[in-house]
Order: C-alpha cells, then sequence, then structure tokens
C-alpha cells in the first residue's frame, strides 16, 4: 500500500502516473462517480487514456463491486477540455484512513484540475424525492468526526458547494433541489432514530462520502459541486428495511436521465 505518510507528495506522484499515462501535461475538471453514477464517464466524451486504479499511487481496488476500478481521461467534446473521471473512491468506512479518502481529491488538484464534482448515492429524508431523484448539495453536515486537514490549518468552508457551479446545473435542469447531505461514518444504515436526528440538524439526505472529499477539495483550491442520487429513502421515512439490492436497482433506473445531466453541466 502507499505510503501517504506525506499526502501532499503522495498526490504528485499519482498525478504525475496519471497525466504521463495521459500523455497531457494537466486535467481540467475532476469527477467522482458514486453509486450509480457510473454511466457518465461515457456520454462526457472520448476517453483519450485509462488507467487501473490499483496502478496509481495511493489508489486501491474498490471495496464495492460495481464502482469502476479505473481512472479515465475523457475529452470533453464539447469544449476540449480534459475530465479525469475517479472511478473509484475510498470510502472511510473501509478503514484505511482520512488520508486515503482525501487523496484521489488532493491527486484531482495536483493532476491540474481547478474544480471538482462529487457524485454519491444517498438516503433521501424528502418524500418527494423517489428513488432515482438527483439533488443538488447546498451544503453538508460532517457527522464523521474525523477532518482531511491535519494541524492548524483553520480552512473557512463557506460557500463550499459552488454557487455559480449549482447555477449552472438549475439552468441546465430546472428541475433539480438542493439538500444539506450528512456523512455518517458507516458501514452500517442510520437507525430511524439517526435519521430524525439528521433531519432536526438540518439534513436532506444521508450518506457515508463525499463531506471529507470536500473539504479535502476546499484545503486544495478546488470548486465544487455536489450531487447526490437518492436511491433509497432513509432508514424509518419507509416502510420496508433498506436493502443493497435496492440502492443499486435504483441507480440503474436513473443512470441515463443523470449520466446525461451531469455531462451537460460538465460541459458548460
Ligand atoms: N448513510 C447512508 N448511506 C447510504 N448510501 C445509500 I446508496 N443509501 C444510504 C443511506 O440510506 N444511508
Amino acid at each position: 500500500m502507499t505510503d501517504l505518510s506525506d499526502p501532499t507528495a503522495a498526490a504528485h506522484a499519482a498525478a504525475t502516473t496519471i497525466n504521463s499515462n495521459a500523455g497531457i501535461e494537466s486535467h481540467d475538471i475532476a469527477l467522482v462517480l458514486g453509486s450509480g453514477w457510473g454511466g457518465a464517464a461515457d456520454l462526457l466524451g472520448e476517453t483519450v487514456a485509462e488507467i487501473s486504479a490499483a496502478e496509481v499511487p495511493g489508489f486501491h481496488a474498490p471495496a464495492v463491486e460495481g464502482h469502476g476500478a479505473t481512472l479515465r481521461t475523457v475529452r470533453i467534446e464539447a469544449s476540449g477540455k480534459h475530465a479525469l473521471v475517479l472511478g473509484s473512491r475510498t470510502h472511510y468506512y473501509e478503514g484505511k484512513g482520512v488520508r486515503a479518502v482525501a487523496h484521489g481529491v488532493r491527486t484531482a488538484a495536483a493532476a491540474g484540475c481547478s474544480s471538482l464534482v462529487l457524485t454519491n448515492g444517498c438516503g433521501g429524508l424528502n418524500r418527494n424525492w423517489a428513488p432515482g431523484t438527483p439533488v443538488l448539495i447546498s451544503d453538508h453536515l460532517n457527522l464523521t468526526g474525523t477532518s482531511p486537514i491535519e494541524g492548524a490549518n483553520f480552512v473557512d468552508l463557506t460557500d463550499l458547494y459552488s454557487p455559480r457551479m449549482r447555477a449552472i446545473a438549475k439552468e441546465i435542469d430546472p428541475t433539480l433541489d438542493e439538500g444539506v447531505y450528512a456523512q455518517f461514518r458507516g458501514p452500517h444504515y442510520e437507525t430511524p432514530a439517526e435519521v430524525r436526528m439528521a433531519g432536526i440538524l438540518g439534513a436532506d439526505l444521508v450518506g457515508m462520502s463525499t463531506t471529507l472529499e470536500a473539504i479535502a477539495a476546499r484545503q486544495a483550491g478546488l470548486e465544487l459541486m455536489g450531487i447526490s442520487l437518492v436511491t433509497n429513502l432513509a432508514a424509518g421515512i419507509q416502510e420496508t428495511p433498506l436493502s443493497h439490492a435496492e440502492v443499486i436497482e435504483a441507480g440503474a433506473a436513473a443512470a441515463p436521465r443523470i449520466s446525461r445531466l451531469l455531462a451537460d453541466i460538465v460541459a458548460k
């Protein structure tokens, strides 16, 4: 396993591997594709390079089957810019440490990206959001009890989820709602009582990713947008218990619409 004791050096080593594999000096925008979002890369443009996550310093083969185990460089048709598509994500619940969770974001910045789109699958607290509904993240609650930032680096998180990028997304799809995303550590789902607590705290969405990556993105100077795919109503909001099969099914059903949406936003 790559040594992440110096996160900056590890990110530069990974970025060098990725950029040289793609034969380009730098990338422009990075995307992390969570549950249900895997199809977006193909709609963005032509894949000009691909590399196995296992071959890039600090990355790992994915913990969850169905998540892409590669990093792709896609030439965005509309702009000619290069997108770095991170098909695999390290979740905090994997126990590899918060540096491993933030490594992809830091690598994207080191690879030259100026913006990042984080996507995920999550539970919804709003009954109006049926499984398959994409929701823009307006702000977050980091309930993990940790941070990717080390030392006395007091980073401001105001407007962490770029109002400019959110406006572009809503221009493309005016039906898009916004919500506050709460990250629990996982890998267990929340109890109904925890979902009620999250609601009282102001959360509209509950998941097990994204907030730590978002904080690392701000520290790295990346403009950030987050979009969740509601794949299930959170525990207690729906009568039936959660099932992973339901999550995969809802993601697959929504794939064409959300992939098109993401490709249109990134092409802007
Ligand atoms: N914490 C949490 N994470 C999730 N990921 C997905 I997909 N659904 C959920 C959910 O209901 N809760």
